[in-house]
């Protein structure tokens, strides 16, 4: 290698904390070294159809089904869906330094209550699972409407830890950072551009990134940026610096093979030297609904809002399909 040249990963890992957005084992097995670990319903439903889960989607079932009369309110496929997703994390864990994330069932994206009750019972879970496990790695994903980041509000002051996920806006970001979320995850593309072909969003919200964290210093806020839905390493290499990157299998494999010379990857990064300040300021929304709403539905100008539902409803989908899936196979615990 030139001694210009650089490896793509290890300039990144030198900038950013770098997070694999799969819970396919094999990913973090292939690509060591990763801090923390991410999952959707969308990768919990591909991954837990795989043939070699087999037996697992047994278990799991027989595992609900015995503790099913601690969580009542839940039927046994969300139950199973909700046990599946941790058991995958389980299988990372030994592969990531950090956290495993879970989200909240989408379908309680604006009920606030059912969402504090979800992150109580994921952690209830993880310790019925296994006594041992440490639920200070275990982070619950929340979608960043209105009543789900006071849901994360609530659960941090039973130190249970949120990531606020589905955020295209700043006022989602300064709402997630008052309401304490250990990260915030804006996402760069829209979601149907990573789910349909045929489907391209032409502006990529990378300034965001760059503006939530400023605003985060500027307020000595700790809530760190950690950006996901990135389509091409041309774009993560300009998060360079962002607090966290969370990187699908392809581009992570794409950068621990890929090379650049240092001073052009440097010239590509969004921050450090290169960023913009930003000036725009934001009022609390912590404890002010109408002026939240109403800020968030304005900004650019019904695309945040328009860019929500649809990641939601494309989540809650693969929810309805993974217990669809579970149904299917309680046949098996006869
Ligand atoms: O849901 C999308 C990806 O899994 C990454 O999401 P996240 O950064 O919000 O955890």
């Amino acid at each position: 290698m030139h001694e210009c040249q650089i490896n793509l990963l290890q300039y990144l890992r030198s900038k950013t904390q770098v997070d694999v957005d799969s819970f396919d084992a094999d990913v973090s097995t292939e690509i060591p070294g990763c801090v923390d670990g991410t999952s959707n319903q969308a990768e919990i439903y591909c991954e837990m159809i795989k043939p070699h889960h087999d037996d697992r989607v047994k278990e799991v079932l027989a595992f609900s089904k015995k503790v099913k009369p601690e969580f009542p309110s839940l039927t046994l496929e969300e139950l199973a869906f909700e046990v599946m997703a941790i058991q995958l994390a389980f299988l990372i864990i030994p592969n990531i330094t950090g956290a495993v994330h879970v989200m909240a069932n989408p379908c309680y994206s604006y009920h606030t209550e059912k969402i504090v009750e979800t992150g109580e019972r994921l952690h209830k879970i993880c310790t019925l699972l296994d006594p041992a496990f440490d639920t200070n790695r275990f982070v619950m994903k929340v979608a960043a409407t209105w009543e789900g980041l006071q849901a994360c509000r609530e659960l941090a002051l039973c130190g249970i830890k949120t990531l606020a996920t589905t955020v295209f806006t700043m006022e989602q970001a300064v709402l997630a950072g008052e309401a304490c979320c250990v990260s915030m995850s804006p996402f760069v593309h829209e979601a149907k551009s990573h789910f349909d072909e045929k489907y391209s969003d032409e502006m990529p919200l990378l300034r965001l990134c760059v503006q939530a964290q400023q605003f985060y210093k500027k307020r000595s806020i700790n809530t760190k940026v950690k950006a996901c839905a990135m389509l091409s390493v041309d774009e993560i290499l300009q998060l360079a610096g962002v607090d966290a990157l969370t990187i699908m299998p392809q581009d992570l494999e794409n950068l621990q093979k890929g090379t650049g010379c240092v001073r052009l990857v440097e010239n590509q990064s969004l921050f450090g030297g290169n960023s913009m300040s930003d000036h725009s300021d934001y009022p609390s929304y912590l404890d002010d609904e109408s002026t939240y709403r109403l800020d968030f539905a304005r900004s650019g100008q019904g695309k945040g809002q328009y860019k929500l539902m649809q990641v939601l409803a494309i989540f809650s989908d693969f929810q309805f399909k993974g217990e669809e899936f579970m149904k299917a196979h309680q046949q098996f615990l006869h």
